[in-house]
């Protein structure tokens, strides 16, 4: 099948590009044909994953593309083998796919296993639970919708030490409440049930809320799947495949509306301690330094700014709200929002905050409560993030500051993100306009 990959290369850049060696001979062919034979296990043909596009560059040679699973018939050397991809034979490759079962490809993708472990020791679920902003705001939806939760069966979805699960089971009157944790911290969780005397009201599952199978649809799913940016960690997947698959058509999803904002901003402080420092440092010049300071201390978002209101140059723009009930994560791969904000103060602007708000909508749109990260709220273990610039602008009343931001999911790393902001500046005075572009890895 002719296969959606880039135009095809020379032979010599296929090959110096990749670093292959030449193809194999008819002598190394013929080899393998006799030893390969007898290496098949149990009449199984390896299947082997591509982990990137190739194209080929002569007749004897496979394209395919990036996840597409090939069988392997003979392998002649160890740059190239004898494979089968949708009828056609032809060498591939080595260097272009993984071994892997695609189960293993795709867990790596979401770097499964870094990510489970660092929730299976207490540090994460401690700065969790220690955020009574962010705790408190679930109570408390559970504490005013105590009587629509009565009778109801509910799944928290990543339930961790099992907060959630506990604050329902001991606060409403629910039916049944299923946790589900993938990370070790699981093997805790239930200790922590049983002495809790919630045993027979919470059931544990140990895996992925992709991988279990519950006994039955709910009526309401509970998750705590925010991070930086709202979206980091892309948890908000499995929040969504787990509604796909077990909640109810007339099912409620907690938080019900996500909501992203962002702010024009001056960040003096983390501007002149980390950039105009170099300006002067005993006595010397060392602004040679400042763009390595830049790239060094903010290629990336700040994840821990603390945004003062008086920070903000003009009022919060929502640039992505989610309903969760019919948000779809194909959505997820790239959002995009035009922007035009206008200075309300003489200051200097240094880049762009951002923060989230979630709703925990009541049952009958009543008793709706809201868990807000912004910079008038209670401070959360989120704080607020900063997307710093490359130049400090000088601004006032009336300057304009538009364009777009693009928050762009990472095609390999699927927890990662790629944002990047496109402006002009319009100054109010002389309408003298400057161009500006910046893109943020969150985090690869
Ligand atoms: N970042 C914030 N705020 N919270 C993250 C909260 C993450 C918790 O949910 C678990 N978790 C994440 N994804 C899944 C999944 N697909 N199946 C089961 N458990 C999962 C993690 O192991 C953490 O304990």
């Amino acid at each position: 099948l002719p296969c959606r990959c880039k135009e095809p290369a020379s032979t010599s850049l296929v090959q110096e590009k990749h670093g292959l060696k030449a193809l194999p001979s008819q002598d190394e062919m013929n080899e393998a044909k006799t030893n390969y034979d007898t290496g098949i296990l149990n009449n199984k043909l390896q299947v082997v994953v591509a982990f990137s596009d190739f194209k080929a560059v002569d007749d004897n040679q496979l394209s395919f593309c990036r996840g597409d699973e090939m069988q392997i018939l003979y392998k002649p050397n160890s740059d190239w083998w004898w494979a089968e991809i949708h009828g056609n034979e032809g060498y591939i490759p080595t260097n272009h796919i993984t071994e892997k079962t695609r189960e293993e490809w795709e867990a790596d993708r979401w770097q499964d296993v870094e990510y489970f472990d660092s929730y299976a020791d207490l540090k994460l679920h401690l700065e969790m639970l220690s955020d009574n902003a962010r705790t408190n705001a679930y109570k408390d939806a559970i504490i005013q919708n105590a009587e629509s939760l009565s009778n109801k069966v509910v799944v928290d979805v990543g339930c961790g030490t099992g907060i959630l699960s506990l604050l329902c089971a001991k606060h409403a009157n629910v039916k049944q409440v299923y946790g589900v944790e993938a990370s070790d911290i699981v093997h805790h969780t239930q200790h922590l049930i049983d002495q809790n005397g919630l045993t027979n009201k919470i059931t544990i599952f140990k895996d992925k809320v992709e991988n279990i199978t519950l006994p039955d649809k709910v009526d309401i799913i509970i998750s705590e799947w925010m991070g930086t940016l709202l979206l980091f960690e892309l948890m908000i997947e499995s929040v969504l495949l787990a509604r796909n698959l077990w909640l109810k058509d007339t099912g409620v999803m907690w938080p019900s509306d996500a909501s992203l904002y962002l702010v024009p901003c001056s960040a003096t402080d983390e501007y002149n301690k980390k950039i105009a420092f170099w300006d002067c440092v005993y006595g010397f010049d060392f602004s040679y330094l400042k763009s390595f300071a830049m790239q060094e201390y903010f290629g990336k978002p700040v994840f821990n700014h603390e945004l003062k209101s008086t920070d903000c140059l003009d009022s919060p723009l929502c640039v992505l709200k989610m309903k969760m009930k019919t948000f779809q994560i194909d959505e997820l791969e790239e959002i995009v929002k035009e922007f035009s904000f206008k200075v309300t103060k003489k200051s200097t602007f240094h880049g762009f905050a951002s923060w989230f708000s979630v709703d925990f909508g009541g049952f009958n749109n009543q008793n709706t409560v809201t868990l807000d990260t912004g910079p008038t709220s209670r401070l959360t273990h989120w704080k607020q993030d900063l997307f710093m610039m490359n130049d400090a602008v000088q601004v006032t009343v009336g300057d304009k500051i538009e364009g777009s931001i693009v928050i762009k999911r990472n095609a390999e790393w699927r927890r990662h993100l790629v944002v990047t902001f496109k402006y002009q500046m319009i100054f109010h005075c002389d309408q003298n306009i400057k161009n500006f572009e910046k893109t943020f890895p969150l985090w690869k």
